[in-house]
C-alpha cells in the first residue's frame, strides 16, 4: 500500500495533488449511491477524464444476481455516454477498511476500450487512507483490445 499523496510514482506524473485528491474523495463517496441489497458490499468508482472531468459511478444489483453492474462499469458508462472517451485516471473505492477493492475481470476488459496501457489505476480501501496503485496494462496483461484486430 502508498501513501499516493507523498509518492512520486511516475504514473501520476499526469495527475495533479488536487486532481488525485478529488479523484480520491469521489470514489469513496460514490459507494453513497450503491445499490447493493444482496452483497451488501458498496462499491464506489471515479474516473478522471482528459476534458478535466470527473465521473464518478456505484454498483447497482438486481435481485436475478447476475445483473449486478459493478461501480467501475457504471461510471464508464457514463463517462462515455456524457462523450468522455478519453481518460487520465480511475480510483475504486469497496467495502473493506482493511483490504483495496480491485477490479473484476469483466470490468478489466471493459475498461480496455478506453484505457491506455498506462492508466493509472488506484485502488482504495473504504475510507480512502489505503491505496495500492497500478498501470491498467498490469491489471490485464497480453490483453486484446480495439486495435488488436
Ligand atoms: O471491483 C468491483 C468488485 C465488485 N463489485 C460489486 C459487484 C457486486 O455488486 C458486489 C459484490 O461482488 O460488488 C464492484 O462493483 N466492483
Ligand atoms: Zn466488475
Amino acid at each position: 500500500m502508498v501513501n499516493l499523496k507523498y509518492s512520486t510514482n511516475y504514473l501520476l506524473h499526469d495527475l495533479s495533488s488536487q486532481q488525485l485528491d478529488q479523484l480520491k474523495k469521489k470514489a469513496v463517496e460514490a459507494k453513497n449511491h450503491s445499490y447493493s441489497p444482496y452483497s451488501k458490499f458498496r462499491v464506489g468508482c471515479c474516473i478522471l477524464t482528459k476534458d478535466n472531468l470527473f465521473v464518478d459511478g456505484a454498483n447497482v444489483e438486481n435481485a436475478s444476481y447476475g445483473g449486478a453492474i459493478c461501480a467501475e462499469r457504471t461510471a464508464a458508462v457514463k463517462a462515455v455516454t456524457s462523450g468522455q472517451k478519453d481518460w487520465l485516471a480511475i480510483a475504486i473505492s469497496g467495502d473493506r477498511i482493511d483490504d483495496c477493492t480491485s477490479p473484476c475481470g469483466i470490468c478489466r476488459q471493459f475498461i480496455r476500450e478506453f484505457a491506455s496501457l498506462d492508466m493509472p489505476v488506484i485502488m482504495l480501501n473504504s475510507d480512502g487512507s489505503q491505496a495500492v496503485l497500478k498501470s491498467f496494462g498490469d491489471l490485464l496483461p497480453m490483453s486484446f483490445g480495439p486495435g488488436s484486430f
